[in-house]
């Protein structure tokens, strides 16, 4: 009888995609760069990390409200997870952390960092940036408004991606819900109603803070 080796099918390591953003509000911007990013890399799951206290970002509302707004808006799509990493971690928000912090959870993963043409543009002004590009390959969509250079990025580290484009930011979402007009389809219906019940962006609510 010949003599067999067992061999044990190569495991193909897991793809895991992250969305980082202050999220304030989540809107659709974010939800089709995310589900683009996991359809072109066919991403096992995509992350999305409310930061905690944006290093970059004066004012910015309660943590727990943009969690949770993240929570419902992903919560119908069953590859999107919210990670509440930046957002229990203390001090600024810093991708590095971010990514040693995903490392450490999904070891056994590939990750894929997901920006907007306006974030990679400023990417090597990131805390230890050349650290980043180990950590992480870097996905740079196209956004209404932007251009998408990855200029002093290591080629090999970041892909460009065209996506539809949707000219929405969360600036304007909060400029329309203070001016009282419709954030309806510009952010998820959930996410219009948690913002209607808790006042966000309104000026009752930013007096009160
Ligand atoms: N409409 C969009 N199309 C593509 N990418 C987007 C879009 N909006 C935001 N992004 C990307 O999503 C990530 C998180 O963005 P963020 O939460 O800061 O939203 P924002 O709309 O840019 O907010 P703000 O207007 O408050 O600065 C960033 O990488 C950003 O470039
Ligand atoms: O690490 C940094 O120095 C750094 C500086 C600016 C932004 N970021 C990250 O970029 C992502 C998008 O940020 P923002 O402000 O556009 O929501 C978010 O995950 C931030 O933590 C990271």
């Amino acid at each position: 009888m010949p003599h067999t080796v067992e061999t044990s099918p190569a495991v193909a390591r897991r793809r895991v995609g992250i969305m980082g953003g202050t999220f304030d509000p989540i809107h659709h911007g974010h939800l089709v760069a995310a589900s683009e990013a996991a359809a072109h890399f066919e991403l096992d799951e995509v992350l999305f990390v409310p930061t905690g206290k944006p290093s970059h970002k004066s004012q910015v509302t309660p943590v727990e409200h943009r969690y949770l707004m993240t929570v419902i808006a992903t919560a119908s799509n069953p590859r999107f997870k919210v990670s509440r990493v930046d957002v229990d971690r203390d001090g600024p928000t810093y991708t590095i952390d971010t990514l040693r912090d995903v490392q450490r959870l999904r070891p056994d993963a590939d990750l894929y960092f997901i920006t907007g043409a306006d974030a990679i543009a400023q990417i090597l002004g990131w805390k230890n940036s050349l650290e980043l590009f180990e950590l992480a390959q870097f996905v740079a969509v196209s956004r209404p408004g932007h251009e998408l250079r990855t200029d002093g990025i290591p080629a090999d580290k970041v892909a460009v991606l065209q996506i539809p484009a949707l000219a929405i930011s969360s600036t304007d979402i909060r400029e329309r819900a203070y001016e009282e007009k419709p954030v309806w389809y510009l952010v998820p219906d959930g996410v219009v109603q948690y913002m209607a019940k808790h006042r966000l962006y309104t000026a009752e609510e930013i007096d009160a803070i």
